[in-house]
């Protein structure tokens, strides 16, 4: 789905964050991994399954909260063919919970494998002369640092299916600025990608002025953030590193556009482990973690009006 739609959700949430489910067996409240160890064995399907279930019930919990939610792949990979088929399994939960679904793959190789990676994430796969739905993601997260060729067949199959794409730009981990805040030529070299993505999107801005090609750019940096919507007006941005890498709503505040419009703040464990820190065993992890996304959507609200 395109940021269009994504943004209609999040008006009508009046919530512009999005939950990550990036879930380790270790941040799974006991309950649920007894029974899922209890009946598929202690290895990696027992993981696997808890993994499945402790993701549907924060589906369950946040869907009237949040518009979106962000599974990152790695953690799914982590547990094999197992993992990638909860990774699956949510992608379609989260679709009948009438959630948004930003698969964050961070992707980039050659136009050649990036294809494949599109048909996997967003097109579909062509086999004979059907073509088979893998991951049905509505959006993905890219990296572009090999060049605007690798991005390209992305970009073809979000224009051909409706969908849309997250480009490293700025990302908010402590050594982004090694490479990224390297000067070149009159530029740094975040701000050199970030006139590509915005170049790239050119002439495909939807209803709110945002093309399918986005941003990440890191809630830990606001000045870049400032720096980022001032050069890329047509660019929807995805803001990592709320809450747990010590981004804050005031912060992030810097990404929206004058409507309060244009972007989606991610925040992962600070939702998913919020039941870690209520002081009870875990039962409580759905209301916890609705508590921890409510009050991430309120502080934000607090610096951001939309509409
Ligand atoms: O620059 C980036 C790009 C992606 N991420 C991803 O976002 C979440 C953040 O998790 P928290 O638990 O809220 O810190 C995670 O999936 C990262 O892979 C990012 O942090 N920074």
């Amino acid at each position: 789905m395109s940021f269009d739609v994504l943004q209609e959700k999040i008006l009508e949430k009046h919530n512009p964050t999005v939950a990550g489910l990036d879930p380790k067996p270790e941040q799974i409240p006991a309950h649920i991994l007894e029974a899922a160890y209890r009946d598929y064995g202690t290895g990696l399907a027992g993981a696997a399954e808890a993994v499945w279930q402790f993701n549907r019930g924060l589906i369950d919990a946040l869907c009237d909260v949040v518009p979106a939610v962000k599974p990152q792949a790695a953690y799914y990979e982590r547990l094999g063919w197992r993992g990638m088929e909860v990774m699956e399994r949510t992608i379609d939960y989260a679709h009948e919970k009438g959630l948004f679904v930003i698969a964050d793959i961070k992707r980039g190789d050659i136009g050649s494998t990036a294809q494949a990676y599109a048909d996997g994430w967003l097109a579909g796969t062509k086999v004979g002369e059907e073509t088979y739905k893998v991951f049905d993601a509505d959006c993905v997260t890219l990296n572009g640092y090999m060049g605007s060729d690798t991005l390209k067949p992305f970009l073809d199959a979000c224009k051909a299916n409706d969908k849309s794409m997250f480009v490293l730009v700025k990302t908010s981990n402590p050594g982004s600025g090694e490479l990224q805040n390297v000067t070149a030529g009159e530029s740094m070299i975040y701000q050199r990608m970030g006139d590509m993505v915005e170049t790239l999107g050119q002439g495909l801005e939807g209803k709110y002025g945002y093309s399918p090609v986005g941003a990440v750019t890191g809630a830990t940096w606001p000045q870049e953030l400032k720096d980022l919507r001032a050069r890329m007006p047509h660019t929807f941005f995805l803001v990592p590193g709320y809450g747990a890498q010590g981004g804050t709503a005031e912060d992030v505040q810097y990404a929206f556009d004058k409507k309060g419009c244009g972007a989606i703040v991610n925040a992962s464990r600070s939702i998913m482990c919020a039941w870690q820190k209520t002081g009870g065993d875990g039962h409580d992890f759905q209301d916890a973690a609705r508590a921890a996304a409510e009050t991430m959507r309120d502080a934000i609200g607090a610096y951001v009006k939309m509409g």
